[in-house]
């Protein structure tokens, strides 16, 4: 049985070192970090991880401040919102939650936010300062990062040796996801919808990630005997055993079967979801950092 890697208690050693970090640079700089959250339109699963976030940017001790804009809100209106966030000094970091209504363009918003407080990572500049093997200096996107956490908790910082096989080519996640496994020196294997016998390229890899967005697709035989399995996937799904109309939340990996094969892997819930919302705490109190002038911590 494979070892389950617990994304909430590394989630909390993250934000343990992230409420440390913030009250350092409060107390010598006299700076609070400052994070906020936008939010446009009435999803309700969007709007329960904004409240998350917002929750914990005030549990870290962040100055913490929530925009919500009616569904009906212009592309103009949104990106006037974000250049006065960019223009005030007490905020650090500034996030615009996804996806946008559809009538909102998300590519124009997020060029529109400052690299320096794009504490998401999905800028252009952040994504080609680690497109260009600069993981210091620029901010990285939240899900891999918290993602690499996780399998430098199993493998350490090194990756010399080992393939790892990313399915998912998204600018959010797969191909971040695969630059930074590249920067740690695994051997790396991009795969896809288009991929050919995606199971025999996945069965290659000592690090399989799964971001695919269709619930439990990787199956036990894809999986190669021993390998760290990380499930970005969320999924719900009907759960009729739980009462008519109830849901519950898969992943892209079938777990019960893949964790017979795995060396080690993600739960869903409880794996890399907590981790994205920690790695946005970090970011915005390393945004602050380099605000005031001062070395950013790592995490
Ligand atoms: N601007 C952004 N928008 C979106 C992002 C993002 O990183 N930036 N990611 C997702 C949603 N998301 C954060 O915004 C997110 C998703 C899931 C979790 C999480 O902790 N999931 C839990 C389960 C939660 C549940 O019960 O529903 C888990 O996996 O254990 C956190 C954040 C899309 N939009």
């Amino acid at each position: 049985m494979a070892v389950v890697i617990d994304g909430k208690e590394a989630a909390a050693s993250v934000i343990a070192a992230v409420t440390e970090a913030a009250g350092a640079l409060e107390k010598d700089a006299g700076v609070k970090p400052g994070l906020a959250v936008v939010i446009v339109g009435d999803d309700p699963a969007s709007h329960a991880y904004v409240n998350s976030k917002s929750k914990m940017a005030k549990q870290c001790g962040f100055n913490s401040i929530q925009h919500s804009l009616p569904e009906d809100t212009t592309q103009e209106d949104l990106e006037k919102l974000v250049a006065e966030l960019n223009a005030d000094p007490a905020i650090h970091g500034v996030l615009v939650q996804l996806p946008l209504p559809k009538h909102l363009d998300a590519e124009p918003v997020i060029l529109s936010i400052s690299p320096g407080k794009d504490v998401d990572g999905l800028h252009v500049v952040n994504a080609g300062k680690i497109a260009a093997g600069d993981l210091s200096t620029g901010l990285i996107s939240c899900t891999p990062a918290g993602a690499m956490l996780l399998v430098n908790r199993i493998h350490g910082r090194d990756l010399s040796g080992l393939s790892a096989v990313v399915i998912g080519r998204s600018n959010l996640f797969g191909k971040p996801m695969a630059l930074l496994l590249l920067a740690a020196n695994a051997t790396v294997t991009m795969a896809h919808s288009r991929t050919k016998d995606l199971a025999s390229v996945c069965r290659n890899a000592d690090i399989l990630v799964a971001a695919v967005g269709r619930p439990q697709m990787v199956k036990a035989d894809w999986v190669k005997p021993g390998a760290t399995v990380i499930d970005v996937g969320i999924n719900r799904v009907p759960a009729p055993d739980k009462g008519e109309g109830k849901t519950r939340l898969v992943g892209d990996v079938a777990y019960a079967e893949a964790a017979e094969v795995a060396g080690a892997i993600t739960p869903v819930p409880g794996g890399v979801g907590p981790m994205t919302i920690a790695m946005l705490m970090a970011n915005t109190v390393i945004a602050a950092y380099r605000a005031a002038g001062k070395a950013a911590p790592r995490f």
